[in-house]
């Protein structure tokens, strides 16, 4: 049974890309701030996005390695649920972000192999819930947003204390199986749903959509 399986659309730049993801039946938005990205909004924008998303969506504000005086500037901006650390950030300095910026905090991580899956329990305590995502290539520009999807046999049957979403390289060609391979209940798409880098595409949402929750 696939129908409450939740979804997040990541990297929207433009107001009907948040109607489309509500339209679509999104459960989360997200939002980036980093410099390097397509994706990559102002706060001025992303106050914006956020004051036209529907009360029912959680709002998602993807930052990477942030400094406290970023993360005070985007609070004070913008209106937000979540916040999603998709850099280096260790458990302790995700512990104290979520403290400083009284928002609940959800971690990426970047599997490419076995062994990066032993720094995930290190982060229960720490935050409210954990991204498992493709690790990026060498040399990548950017820590995430790569379409890139990892081997999902090495997260198969597994659970984390903390609920987790799956992410990397998801499509709507292969969200069905990535649910049935991995048990996910929670699915983060950016780059899937788009039709150039940075430019979201409302059919894919829906068809993505129906992939997902069958
Ligand atoms: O989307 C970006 O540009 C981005 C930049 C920096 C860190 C993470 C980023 N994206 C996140 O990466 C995952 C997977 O994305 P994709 O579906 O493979 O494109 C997702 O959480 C994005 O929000």
């Amino acid at each position: 049974m696939t129908q409450d399986i939740r979804i997040k659309m990541c990297g929207l730049t433009q107001p009907a890309d948040v109607a489309a993801a509500a339209a679509a039946g999104a459960d989360y938005v997200g939002f980036v701030f980093f410099g390097r990205s397509p994706r990559n909004i102002s706060l001025r924008d992303a106050a914006m996005l956020s004051q036209t998303t529907p009360a029912a969506i959680t709002r998602v504000a993807l930052v990477v390695d942030a400094t406290d005086a970023e993360l005070d500037a985007l609070v004070q901006a913008v209106p937000l649920d979540m916040l999603q650390l998709h850099g280096t950030e260790a458990p302790a300095r995700a512990a104290q972000i979520r403290a400083r910026c009284g928002l609940p905090v959800m971690k990426a991580v970047g599997i490419a192999e076995a062994g990066d899956l032993a720094q995930i329990d290190a982060y229960a305590g720490a935050v409210d819930q954990l991204l498992i995502d493709a690790k990026p290539p060498k040399g990548a520009a950017r820590p995430g947003g790569n379409a890139l999807a990892f081997d999902w046999s090495l997260i198969a049957g597994r659970d984390w204390a903390l609920p987790w979403m799956l992410a990397g390289g998801l499509t709507p060609d292969n969200a069905a199986e990535a649910v049935q391979r991995t048990g996910a209940r929670q699915l983060d798409v950016s780059s899937g749903i788009e039709s150039a880098p940075g430019v979201k595409d409302a059919d894919l949402m829906r068809a993505f959509v129906r992939a997902a929750r069958g």
